[in-house]
């Protein structure tokens, strides 16, 4: 048990170890982007990477401590005076000095003995406190290390004037007893800080127990990133002390934010599923789901998405119900009687069951159908062009607006970007909509491959869910660009400027 009057803080480790990540390497602007983001949700420590990697490293690094942050700034550094000497040019609040703790790194890789091991901690310790840098030491591999001997480590490095130590689970090996057990024996000789990974899926349990067991300072990153199956995810540990044991860590509606902005850095995609901040977090397709947060938005979800920054969604499928049809069309103004509505949720479940994600385009041509409601569009695609390859890729639409042909051309940083250009150009800007979201997926193999290409506009509060597929990606792209617009401009009185607005 974890009593709520226990104050803990979040390091995060994003740009050090979630860097390690295979394929990921941030710039200076990435790594400051993401500071600032960290600074905003009140991290108490931004690890802001390896000073001993190289001077591009130490340019980041310096980038970051300029940025005169509220939270600790801090480097990794090896056993090594070295490191630290490195670590002291990028002018960091404090650095994690990593010495090796059981026998496997201590002798097999960096080929020291367990005694001086702990001479060369004391010393390197008092070498960064002498340089007034605050001090943690990690005994690394410390989860499968002899726990007399991390004591001891522990002991040495406290004894020096490190401020903490930290245990650390540096290969995803153990669970939460002997996390626990480990944490509590440290606990009892000063600081300790909990540094987890998640290659058994434990990191989380294993940050839990390490508070449970006097642990103060969690490492975390964003997303969860990390060498081979990552971190324990920073998101996943401050909901959880929130939500199950009432201890606030960060500001929680920053998560969201926090995790696309490191998203993008990184161009590693959040997993739909992953908690707190994957795209079906807050997302309800199955009929009872619906019904059930339709009546009670507490009923299927554990807090409200506002908690994290985000917003509950309605998502339509094989799975869908009723109440879900008759909820999303009112989302789009449409009515329809009961009966309507069954029918129409019987077609949305017929489709769903063809393995198809039932957009909201597709709802709404099916409520048509049953309705026999014809509408007649607002905006409509009669031709694109597009060419890449030459210095500026352009492209040109001839659109059919309100009656009226208009045909505008634009450029871009590639087609699709310049055929988005044509069309603001041609609808004019009153009449404009926010591209939320652009998914492409290849649905056949080779070079002649059907992409299907899935947009999601918004205009004020409504947004639209369009997806097309087609060989021409570009053709695809305009299409479900063209539709959601119409879609989203169906409902308006007269959203069009004159033509030469
Ligand atoms: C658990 C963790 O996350 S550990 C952090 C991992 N982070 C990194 O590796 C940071 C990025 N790494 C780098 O930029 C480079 O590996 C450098 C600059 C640190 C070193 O590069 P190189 O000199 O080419 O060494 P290389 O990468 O081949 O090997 C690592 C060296 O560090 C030594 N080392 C590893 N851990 C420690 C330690 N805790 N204390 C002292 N030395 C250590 C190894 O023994 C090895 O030294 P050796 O070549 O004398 O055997």
């Amino acid at each position: 048990m974890i009593p709520s009057d226990r104050t803990v803080r979040i390091l995060d480790t994003t740009l050090r170890d979630g860097e390690q990540a295979p394929g990921v390497s941030l710039s200076p602007d990435e790594k400051v982007e993401i500071a600032r983001a960290l600074e905003r949700a009140g991290v108490s420590t931004i690890e802001a990477g390896s000073a001993c990697t190289g001077t591009g490293e130490r340019r980041a690094i310096s980038r970051v401590t300029d940025l005169d942050l509220e939270a600790r700034v801090t480097s990794f550094c090896r056993g090594l005076t070295g490191d630290v000497d490195l670590a002291l040019e990028c002018d960091v609040d404090g650095v994690h000095i990593v010495v090796p703790s059981s026998d496997r790194h201590v002798e097999g890789k960096v080929g020291t003995s367990l005694g001086d091991n702990l001479v060369t901690t004391a010393e390197l310790v008092e070498y960064a406190t002498d340089h007034d840098l605050w001090v943690e030491v990690i005994g690394e591999d410390g989860s499968r290390a002899d726990l007399d001997y991390l004591a001891e480590l522990a002991e040495t490095a406290l004894d020096a004037g490190a401020d903490r130590f930290c245990f650390a689970d540096t290969v995803g090996h153990t669970g939460p007893e002997h996390t626990a057990k480990a944490v509590s024996r440290l606990a009892e000789l000063g600081p300790v800080s909990a540094h987890t990974h998640d290659d058994l899926g434990l990191g989380v349990a294993n940050a839990l127990a390490a508070v449970a067991a006097g642990a103060d300072l969690i490492h975390c990153t964003v997303d969860g990133l990390g060498e081979r199956a990552g971190n324990v995810a920073l998101e996943e540990v401050a909901i959880a002390l929130s939500h199950v044991y009432d201890i606030d860590t960060v500001d929680l509606e920053e998560l969201y934010d926090l995790a696309q902005t490191v998203s993008r850095a990184t161009g590693v995609q959040l997993p739909p599923n992953k908690a707190v901040v994957g795209e079906n977090a807050f997302t309800h397709e199955s009929g009872i789901h619906t019904d059930g947060t339709l009546k009670d938005d507490k009923m299927y979800e554990p807090y409200a998405p506002e908690t994290v920054g985000r917003e509950r969604r309605l998502a339509l499928g094989k799975h869908t119900g009723r109440a879900g049809v008759e909820a999303t069309l009112a989302e789009h103004g449409v009515e329809a009687t009961d009966d309507a509505v069954a029918e129409i949720a019987a077609r949305v479940t017929e489709l769903g069951d063809r393995g198809r994600r039932v957009t909201d385009a597709d709802l709404l041509a099916i409520a048509e159908d049953v309705t026999g409601d014809d509408r007649e569009r607002m905006v409509d695609l009669l031709d694109v062009q597009a060419t890449s390859g030459g210095a500026v890729p352009t492209a040109s639409v001839r659109l059919e607006v309100d009656g009226e042909q208009r045909v505008a051309s634009g450029t871009g940083s590639g087609p699709v970007d310049a055929a988005v250009s044509a069309i603001r150009e041609a609808i004019g800007s009153r009449a404009d909509a926010e591209l939320e979201s652009y998914h492409v997926d290849a649905v056949t193999g080779g070079t002649d491959a059907v992409v299907t290409v899935e947009v999601t506009m918004g205009r004020d509060d409504r947004s639209v869910t369009v997806a097309r597929s087609e060989a021409d990606i570009t053709r695809a792209s305009v299409d479900a660009m063209v539709d959601a617009l119409d879609r989203l401009l169906a409902t308006e009185e007269k959203p069009f400027a004159p033509a030469d607005d």
